[in-house]
C-alpha cells in the first residue's frame, strides 16, 4: 500500500502539492487524474523518493521508498518513457536496470514479450517511436516483477491495440494483488482500467473515491422519455405533467425529454395519469469525461484563448432553466434547474465555480529528468527553504467523498510588495504640420 500523509511541495514559491494525503490500496487500479500542472508527476516522484517532501510524508508498504530493502524488486515505475540512453538497444537499456538491482538476465527477454518489444530488442531505442519508448518503459516497470506499480501515463502515445493492452494488463497486476497507481488524461480509457480514483486539482486532493461513486457525485443522471412518435400534443402534456411534479425537462434534439429530479417510475406514473403513450423511457449517467471536468473546471490553470468557456456552467435551457448535457443544478440549489426536493441520484451538485483570479502558473525552472525505472537511485532534491506562503487554488464546489481528505485552507500568500504607483505623464500636445495643400505624388 501507497500511503501520503499531509504531503506538500514547493519549488521556490511554486506550491506543486499541498497537504495532500490519500492511500493506495492493493488488489485494485487507482486511477491518478488531476488537469495540467496540477502535481501529478510531482507526487509520484515523492513516492519513489526522487523528490523530496517540503513537508509530510509518504511509504510503500510502511517505508519510505529511500529505507525499503531492494526497492526495485518491490517497486517497478514508469514516469518518463524519454529516459533512456538512445545509444542502447532495449535489451540493453533493461539489461543495465537488471544488472543493478541483481535481477536475472533471463527477465529482460520475458518482459520484452510481455511489452510485445521482442522482435527489435536489439534495435537501438533512439530509433523507437514514442509507443515503442512507452512500451520499454512499461517492461522496465515490470522486471523486478514488483508489488507496486506506479504508471504516469503509461498509455501516451500507444495506438488502440498498445491501449486496450495497457489496460488489460493494469487489470491483470491488479487481480493478482499488487498495488497499481497510474496517472492518465484519458478519461475513457481510466473508466474503463481503474477502479478507485484520486482526483487533484492544484496540488490539492479533490476526490478519493470509487469511479462509480465519482461519476454519481459529479454528474447528473438522467432520465429520457420519448412519446409516441407524431404527438407533440402528447409531449407538451407531459412535459407539464413532469414540471408541476418537480422534474426539470430539457428537449432533447431528437425529440425526445431529458428529464431530472425524479425517479424512473414516478415519470412512468405521471406519463400514464396524463394519459401519454411512452416509447423509450431509460436511465441516463453521466460519463467519467464529464463528471472530471465538472469537477476540475475550477482548477484548470492552462487553458486555450479559443476556449470561450468560463466553466461547464451553461446558460439556463428553455422553460425550466438547466443545461443540456446533463448539468442541470440540483435540487434546492439556487440556480437554473433546481427544484426543491429532487430526488438523490437525480441531481447534480452545485456548478463549480470558475477560477479565480490565481497566481500566474509559475515558470517550471530546472525541472530534473526522471529515468523510466524506479530502481534509479537520484540524489533527492533538496528541499527548498520557503516561506509558508502558499497560493490558495480556489476549490470547486465539489461533493466531499467518502474517505476524502477535505481540502484544508492554506495560508493566504501575503500581498506581493507592490512599488508605489507613478503618476501618469502629462502628454505633450503633438506639433501639427502646416498644410502645404500639396499631394502625395502617386506610388508608381
Ligand atoms: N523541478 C521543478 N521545478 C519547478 N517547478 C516544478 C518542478 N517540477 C514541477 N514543477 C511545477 O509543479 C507543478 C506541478 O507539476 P507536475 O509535473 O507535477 O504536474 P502534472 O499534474 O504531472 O502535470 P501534467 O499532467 O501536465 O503532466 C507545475 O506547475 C510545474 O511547473
Amino acid at each position: 500500500m501507497i500511503e501520503a500523509v499531509g504531503l506538500t511541495k514547493r519549488y521556490g514559491a511554486k506550491t506543486a502539492v499541498y497537504n495532500l494525503s490519500f492511500q493506495v490500496r492493493p488488489g485494485a487500479v487507482t486511477g491518478f487524474l488531476g488537469p495540467n500542472g496540477s502535481g501529478k508527476s510531482t507526487t509520484m516522484r515523492m513516492i519513489l523518493g526522487l523528490d523530496r517532501p517540503t513537508a509530510g510524508h509518504v511509504t510503500i508498504g510502511g517505508h519510505p521508498f529511500r529505507n525499503l530493502p531492494n526497492a526495485p524488486r518491490l517497486v517497478g515505475a514508469l514516469l518518463d518513457a524519454k529516459a533512456v540512453h538512445g545509444g542502447r538497444s532495449a535489451r540493453q537499456h533493461l539489461l543495465s536496470l537488471a544488472q543493478l538491482s541483481g535481477i536475472p538476465a533471463r527477465r529482460v527477454d520475458e518482459v520484452l514479450g510481455v511489452v510485445g518489444l521482442q522482435n527489435v530488442a536489439k534495435k537501438r531505442s533512439k530509433g523507437f517511436s514514442l509507443g515503442m519508448g512507452q512500451r520499454l518503459g512499461i517492461a522496465a516497470a515490470l522486471l523486478g516483477d514488483p508489488q507496486v506499480l506506479l504508471f504516469d501515463e503509461p498509455v501516451n502515445g500507444l495506438d488502440p491495440e498498445g491501449i486496450l493492452w495497457v489496460r488489460n494488463l493494469m487489470r491483470q497486476l491488479a487481480a493478482e494483488g499488487r498495488t497499481v497507481f497510474v496517472s492518465s488524461h484519458l478519461m475513457s480509457e481510466m473508466a474503463l482500467t481503474a477502479d478507485h480514483l484520486i482526483v487533484i486539482g492544484r496540488g490539492q486532493l479533490l476526490a478519493d473515491m470509487s469511479v462509480k461513486d465519482f461519476i454519481s457525485y459529479n454528474s447528473a443522471d438522467f432520465a429520457r422519455v420519448r412519446v409516441a412518435q407524431g404527438a407533440p400534443e402528447a409531449r407538451e402534456k407531459l412535459t407539464a405533467a413532469l414540471s408541476e411534479a418537480g422534474g426539470q425537462v430539457l428537449p432533447e434534439t431528437d425529440g425526445a425529454l431529458r428529464v431530472t429530479g425524479l425517479p424512473l417510475p414516478r415519470i412512468s406514473d405521471l406519463a400514464h395519469e396524463a394519459d401519454v403513450r411512452l416509447w423509450e423511457l431509460s436511465p441516463h449517467q453521466a460519463s467519467l469525461e464529464e463528471a472530471y471536468m465538472r469537477m476540475t473546471q475550477a482548477a484548470v490553470d492552462y487553458r486555450s484563448t479559443a476556449d470561450q468557456r468560463a466553466g461547464l456552467q451553461q446558460p439556463a435551457y428553455g422553460p425550466y432553466g438547466g443545461a443540456p448535457g446533463g448539468f442541470a443544478g440540483p435540487a434546492g440549489y439556487p440556480g437554473p434547474g433546481g427544484a426543491p426536493g429532487a430526488l438523490p441520484g437525480f441531481t447534480a451538485p452545485p456548478p463549480p465555480q470558475p477560477a479565480g483570479p490565481g497566481a500566474p502558473p509559475a515558470r517550471r525552472t530546472g525541472r530534473q529528468p526522471v529515468r523510466g525505472a524506479a530502481c534509479r537511485t537520484a540524489a533527492p532534491a533538496p528541499a527548498p527553504q520557503q516561506p509558508a506562503a502558499v497560493p490558495v487554488p480556489q476549490q470547486p464546489a465539489a461533493v466531499p467523498a467518502q474517505g476524502a481528505v477535505p481540502p484544508t485552507p492554506a495560508p493566504q500568500a501575503p500581498p506581493a510588495p507592490q512599488a508605489a504607483p507613478r503618476p501618469p505623464r502629462p502628454r505633450r500636445p503633438r506639433a501639427r504640420r502646416p498644410r502645404t495643400g500639396r499631394r502625395r505624388p502617386p506610388p508608381t
